[in-house]
């Protein structure tokens, strides 16, 4: 053997021992079912499968294990996934103190090499969104749809007759990140592309990232995250366009204080108010506005291409939607109000949600010291603790005929008494919006904005998928996006 051959082998034995002892830190997770082979190094072949075969394998997971507890591997450890009525309501109730949404995010997104540690330990901007975005939805409504109206009529062009080709993941992106960004930073920033293209980049870095940093062992982590660390670019270009507004409104803070005449009322003003004197300022405002980007952008833009597609492929709803349209709108106007009187939208909308999630396991909690359930199962500290609403939903206890999608069955639902079973189903639901203290609070803008801009599509155009078959969803471990390339046929109606 030369030397070469030999030092490639003693590399890998090395390999193979800090991952294999990398594994074994969890051996007390030995008796809770497992999707694929469960040795210490066996288990890598299922980690493997679970980058492209996510669905196929918690779904595998779950039919075995329909009211308990189930185990699938990752690269860097085996997440528990908790099913069934009694053992979600358990896991509900445990506080966040003991089940961490912070310290889950933290070493799913490698938070303290993405974003920084400082957006989670000062998180002013959820407070702003959970209170002030809430208040002040009503009289921000009108921006927002304005925004909606004049981006769509930009992505599809006016044609006399005929069909125009819009490519739907980038027209929801587009659309999405400039709708809200109407109310984060304002116009005319919230038009600019290189704006759009700093929030998208980041995001998508951010996941990327974190991604490759959950590869490696442990040890290696901190050096791997230093090299790859994308936010002090990101950071920098969203000051610079950030810069010549905030640092405006600082200055007038100064003299006028919080209630100068003009005062613009969005997120830039609302983040100024409730940061503590350390954070007011421009660098911690733009960490927060790539945060709240992060957060909202892609989940809510995902959701509404998947949508688009199955509005697309079913176009017979279109007219039942469009009349349902008509008739409120045509009474109240475009109202945050009139946007909650659209049932059948919003059920389309939900069960859109349902049969083309965006993501497996939307919750996810690391348990802080060992958890004990009711039926005596222990998780031991520090494992990741999931719930995966969306094969719940794929049930037929739950939904009948799971597989189909039915875009009035929400609907139907709230027509008359729920049974048990139905309210089960409805909170299946709310749950890809997360549980508890750390559940979305961007949940109401999202789904208002995602009405109003199905509401104002329906209402306008024809859409249709030129040979009738949705196009392929693209998996990457629990994450599921629409096609990125696939283009809807629209024609102005
Ligand atoms: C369809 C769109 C959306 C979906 C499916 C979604 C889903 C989620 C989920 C599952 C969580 C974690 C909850 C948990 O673990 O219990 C979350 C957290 C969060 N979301 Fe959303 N979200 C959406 C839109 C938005 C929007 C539009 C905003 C902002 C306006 C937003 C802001 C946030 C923030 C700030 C958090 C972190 C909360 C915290 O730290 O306590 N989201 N979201």
């Amino acid at each position: 053997m030369d030397g070469i051959t030999l030092s490639a082998c003693a590399l890998a034995v090395a390999l193979a021992v800090v991952v294999g002892i990398d594994r074994t830190r969890w051996s007390k997770l030995d008796y809770i079912p497992s999707v694929g082979p469960s040795g210490h190094l066996t288990s890598y072949y299922g980690a493997v499968r679970f980058i492209l075969h996510a669905k196929h394998m918690i779904r595998k997971g779950y039919e075995q294990n329909k009211e308990g507890f189930f185990k699938v591997p990752m690269i860097d450890r085996w997440m528990v996934v908790v099913s069934g009525p009694r053992f979600v309501d358990e896991l509900c109730k445990i506080p966040d103190e003991k089940l961490s949404f912070d310290h889950a995010m933290q070493d799913i997104l490698q938070v303290k090499y993405t974003f920084g540690l400082e957006a989670q330990e000062h998180p002013y901007h959820v407070q702003v969104v959970r209170e002030h975005l809430k208040r002040n939805f009503e009289e921000l409504f009108p921006r927002i749809f304005e925004e909606i109206r004049l981006v769509f009529d930009e992505l599809v062009p006016f044609q006399e007759h005929g069909w125009v080709r819009v490519g739907a993941y980038s027209a929801a992106m587009k659309a999405t990140c400039r709708a809200s960004n109407r109310v984060f930073v304002g116009f005319p920033i919230c038009q600019s592309p290189e704006f759009e293209k700093i929030q998208l980049k980041f995001a998508l870095q951010v996941a990327t990232r974190a991604t490759v940093i959950n590869i490696f062992p442990k040890l290696l982590r901190p050096v791997i995250g230093r090299l790859l660390t994308n936010t002090p670019s990101s950071l920098r270009h969203c000051m610079e366009m950030l810069r010549p507004i905030v640092d405006e409104r600082l200055k007038k803070e100064k003299f006028f204080g919080n209630n100068w005449p003009g005062r613009p009322n969005d997120m830039l003003s609302w983040l100024i108010d409730v940061s503590s004197p350390e954070d007011r300022n421009l660098r911690s405002i733009a960490l927060r506005i790539l945060v709240l980007n992060f957060a909202s952008l892609h989940t809510s833009a995902q959701s509404f291409a998947h949508a688009l597609f199955n509005l697309a492929a079913h176009p017979q709803y279109i007219e039942p939607l469009r009349e349902e349209v008509k008739g409120v709108v045509g009474q109240y106007g475009w109202t945050q109000d009139s946007m909650s009187q659209l049932p059948k939208v919003d059920s389309f909308l939900k069960e859109s949600q349902r049969v083309s999630c965006t993501c497996l396991t939307p919750v996810v909690r690391k348990a802080m010291e060992d958890i004990i359930f009711s039926d005596g199962t222990r998780i031991p500290a520090g494992t990741h603790l999931a719930m995966s609403p969306t094969t719940m939903s794929l049930d037929d206890q739950y939904y009948p005929n799971p597989d189909e999608f039915e875009p009035f069955r929400f609907y139907a639902m709230h027509q008359g008494a729920m049974t048990k079973s139905e309210r089960f189903s409805m909170r299946l639901s709310a749950l890809n919006f997360g549980q508890g203290k750390r559940a979305c609070p961007g949940r109401s803008f999202a789904t208002t904005t995602m009405t109003a801009m199905m509401a104002y599509l329906v209402l306008n155009y024809d859409m249709k998928l030129e040979d009738g078959v949705r196009p392929p969803d693209e998996w990457l471990f629990v994450n599921c996006s629409p096609n990125r390339t696939a283009e809807i046929l629209f024609k102005k109606c």
